[in-house]
């Protein structure tokens, strides 16, 4: 893996986080922003695997596309010339690359769907020239999808989002953690486009500050009105009456409408529904699970506890504290007002509004 520096962050360029470079995926390593802009090439299902667990990439629908793309490394790196022997090794890269992360349910959606098109591949008896460009091409479509469904999220968004209304935001699921766009933040650039003031408030969101370091960052560069909070100002500025909504985004909706994000979610939920504030959840169909009944049976990543003692480089607790560092949290579907997809926006109760999404 090797890295492109492109210049500092001053020289900011709509950023894309996961694109196939020719014979390789290029990756914008996230740990380093908004510091720095890196791009890193990835030539093999070893290197994506990583990239994904250490966070290079992250965001549900950006970990679903690198690991597409993954899945394509594998079928390239195969030498014989047999489509079942091509098929094997497709098969099990996708198994290997579904170890990366436990949460992010787009991650299993999108390599479920490189399975599936690998065997429909290899059943055509094609030369493996001709079956790794089509494998290709179906993890080119799963990226340029999302791009679209990201758009169409934002337009279903915006409705709910009115000149000079204060949002508050948790993590980052903005254009970094997608294709494009993103999808919490989608209705943002919609209503910046549109010449609406929308004040957002971004959440730091320890341990690994996706809200400060990359929602803030890609918001400010957009010319978008921005303002970082530390985790704990959240209640503060809602007594204020700063804040008229919240939209976050989601990596796994189980079917009764529990919503799995980024950890401190929850309390933000809660925080809203106390203030009679709306909180909205945006995400795509790929990341509803309706074959995971409730928030109680997703797996919730816990992550190193360097992350809390020692996150960038400072050690900020004493060596050896015991340490529990969960990635992500539960937020009970009574806490959601709304599920906003680019189907449409699903109210509860949300048995059976999640599966109208995909009737
Ligand atoms: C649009 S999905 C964004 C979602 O993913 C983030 O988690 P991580 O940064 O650990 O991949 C966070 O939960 C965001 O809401």
């Amino acid at each position: 893996m090797s890295g492109i520096t492109t210049g500092n962050s001053s020289t900011y360029e709509p950023l894309s986080s996961v694109y196939w470079g020719g014979d390789h995926l290029v990756l914008l390593d996230q740990r380093l922003l908004p510091e720095e802009i890196v791009y890193l090439k990835l030539s093999t299902p070893e290197e994506v695997w990583e990239g994904i667990h250490s966070m290079k990439v992250r965001g549900a629908p950006a970990i679903g596309i690198a690991a597409a793309f993954g899945a394509v490394l594998g079928g390239i790196l195969y030498e014989a010339d047999d489509s079942e022997g091509w098929l094997q090794q497709v098969v099990k890269t996708c198994a290997y690359l579904a170890t990366s992360r436990p949460t992010a349910v787009n991650l299993f959606w999108a390599l479920d769907r490189m399975k599936l098109a690998a065997e429909k591949l290899a059943a055509d008896k094609l030369d493996t020239a001709a079956l790794n460009a089509a494998l290709l091409a179906e993890a080119e479509a799963i990226r340029s999808e999302d791009e679209e469904v990201c758009r169409r999220i934002g337009e279903n968004a915006l409705p709910f989002f009115k000149d000079g209304m204060g949002v508050l935001t948790h993590c980052n699921a903005g254009g970094l953690a997608t294709a494009k766009y993103g999808t919490a933040l989608a209705p943002m650039y919609l209503a910046h486009e549109q010449g609406l003031n929308i004040k957002v408030f971004a959440d730091e969101t320890r341990p690994v500050l996706q809200g400060a370091r990359l929602t803030a960052f890609e918001l400010q560069q957009a010319g978008i009105d921005v303002t970082l909070l530390a985790d704990n100002m959240a209640a503060m500025v809602m007594s204020k009456g700063w804040i008229q909504a919240v939209i976050v985004g989601t990596d796994r909706v189980a079917a009764n409408g529990d919503v799995a994000n980024k950890i401190g979610t929850y309390g933000v939920a809660v925080l809203a529904k106390a203030h009679g504030i709306p909180f909205y959840v945006a995400c795509p169909l790929s990341t509803i699970d309706l074959n995971t009944k409730t928030g109680a049976d997703i797996p919730i990543e816990e992550r190193p506890a360097e992350e809390i003692t020692e996150g960038f480089g400072k050690r900020t607790a004493p060596q050896g504290v015991k340490v529990y560092n969960p990635a992500f949290d539960i937020t009970p579907n009574e806490y959601v007002t709304a599920i906003i997809t680019e189907k449409g926006v699903v109210q509860a109760p949300y048995h059976e509004s999640l599966k109208s999404l995909f009737e």
